[in-house]
């Protein structure tokens, strides 16, 4: 069963506007934002530079709070960070005087977890980002796309409900960015995770979504949300022939053709 078919709501965000500053020198970054986010769902968020694509994510990260309306994670009010809902940025946020074990037993440790399992969780985890092995070197001694890959561990180690992650991939060469988004799609299939995902790439978008969300220029709205499925033909398939398929270029010209519509 597609994550399409098997909607359970898990937040809710109801007509949501954010102004950071007041009067003059106020900026409106979000307008009447409404959007359902469903358990197991891959949202991949597109819009033009400064179109609140971040705002968006911190207000569902419970960083910001709305000025309007609200985001609700089931049934709750979002009033603040919480670790059900983990968040990964472009620039990996590590603690360099940790080991890569370490950074990811922190947030089980947090948690009070028995050592067996705060061990059990963290070798899986970083086996399931290929760094199993690694786990006693310190972050400063890897790569910038086995950094990511830690950061990723640090957050599924906390079972979080949603994955927030901002342009994540943005700062990695495109031979480790193509490595990192098989990563996370196997990662979004074999575990079920529910993940929203901010990026400027569009063939990024395409390539891992259920649902592509496209935002207008500043103040962030909603034009247009569409549903996708090449991601799960990319299991069956392989990336390639999924790109050059005529439906993949149909849809990717109507958001580049809105995109555009958006860059003055
Ligand atoms: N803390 C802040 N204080 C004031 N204005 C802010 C703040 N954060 C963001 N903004 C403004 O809000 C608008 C939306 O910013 P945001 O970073 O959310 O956009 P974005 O789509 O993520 O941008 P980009 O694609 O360039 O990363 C921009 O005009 C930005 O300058």
């Amino acid at each position: 069963m597609s994550a399409q078919s098997n909607k359970e709501s898990l937040i809710k965000i109801e007509n949501m506007s954010l102004e950071y500053g007041e009067s003059i020198n106020s900026t409106l970054a979000l307008k009447n934002i409404s959007l359902e986010i469903n358990k197991g769902e891959f949202i991949c968020v597109l819009g033009p530079s400064g179109c609140g694509k971040s705002s968006l994510l911190k207000c569902i990260a419970g960083y910001v709070k709305p000025t309007a309306g609200r985001v609700l994670m089931q049934g709750k009010e979002v009033d603040g960070p919480d670790w059900h809902r983990g968040v990964v940025f472009q620039s990996p946020t590590l603690y360099p005087w940790m080991t890569v074990n370490e950074n990811v037993e922190f947030g089980p440790k947090m948690r009070d977890l028995p050592k067996a399992e705060i061990k059990e969780i963290r070798d899986f985890f970083l086996d399931e980002v290929n760094l199993s092995g690694f786990g006693e070197n310190y972050t400063f001694e890897l790569s910038g796309g086995m950094k990511q890959r830690v950061a990723i561990a640090r957050v599924l180690a906390n079972y979080p409900q949603v994955v927030l992650m901002d342009e994540p991939f943005g700062a990695l060469d495109a031979l480790t960015r193509e490595n990192m988004q098989n990563l996370i799609r196997n990662i979004w299939k074999e575990n079920n995770t529910t993940i929203f995902f901010i990026t400027h790439d569009v063939d990024e978008a395409l390539l891992l979504a259920n649902r592509v969300v496209v935002m207008s220029k500043q103040p962030g709205e909603i034009i247009k949300i569409f549903n996708v499925d090449f991601t799960n033909q990319i299991f069956e398939k392989g990336t390639k022939e999924v790109i050059y398929n005529e439906d993949y270029f149909e849809v990717k010209n109507e958001i580049m053709d809105i995109i555009h519509s958006q860059i003055d």
